[in-house]
């Protein structure tokens, strides 16, 4: 399932479809082919008026999900060697990782950078928190950190 960018490796969730629906809006606006259209009439671009932004996407992407990373590409084709390792790490764990393709937007890649204030991808957050890129999560892996991190979610 894709949904603009929104891939979970699990069965799609209630907050994958709500993520879906408000950064869906951002592609609605159409304006018909009708000289008799009063301009009061035409549709307008409903993410103005329900002032939905980028952040509030990321952030929503971010609460809602344990494992949340913007790649390149997807879990199941990642389009660079960096988004295929952190990709690779994660899938040790029987955790489901929702991701969203970066390269399929690039108004949400510069909303991610802004919001984790990361210059590269893949970024990765666990549990709502920054956690870097593949190199990082790779030497989280190796020393034990991630078991740690993913193990105090899921007693909780
Ligand atoms: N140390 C980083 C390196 C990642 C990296 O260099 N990513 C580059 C190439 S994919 C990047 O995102 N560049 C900025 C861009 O493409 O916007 C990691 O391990 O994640
Ligand atoms: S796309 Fe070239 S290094 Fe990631």
């Amino acid at each position: 399932m894709l949904f603009n960018g929104f891939r979970s490796m699990e069965y799609t969730t209630a907050s994958a479809s709500r993520s879906f629906l408000r950064h869906g809006m951002r592609f609605s606006t159409s304006v018909p082919n009708d000289p008799d259209t009063h301009d009061d009439f035409k549709p307008t671009n409903k993410l103005e008026n329900s002032e939905i932004t980028l952040k509030d996407i990321v952030e929503q992407d971010v609460k809602d999900n344990l494992v949340m990373i913007y790649m390149k590409g997807d879990p199941e084709q990642p389009r660079c060697g960096f988004s295929s390792l952190a990709v690779r790490v994660l899938s040790e764990y029987r955790v489901p990782i929702h991701s969203r393709n970066i390269l399929e937007d690039p108004e949400l890649k510069n909303a991610v950078k802004a919001f984790s204030m990361w210059p590269t991808f893949p970024q990765i957050f666990i549990n709502g928190e920054f956690i870097g890129g593949s190199d990082i999560i790779l030497n989280m892996h190796q020393n034990g950190e991630l078991k740690e991190k993913l193990k105090a979610r899921s007693s909780e």
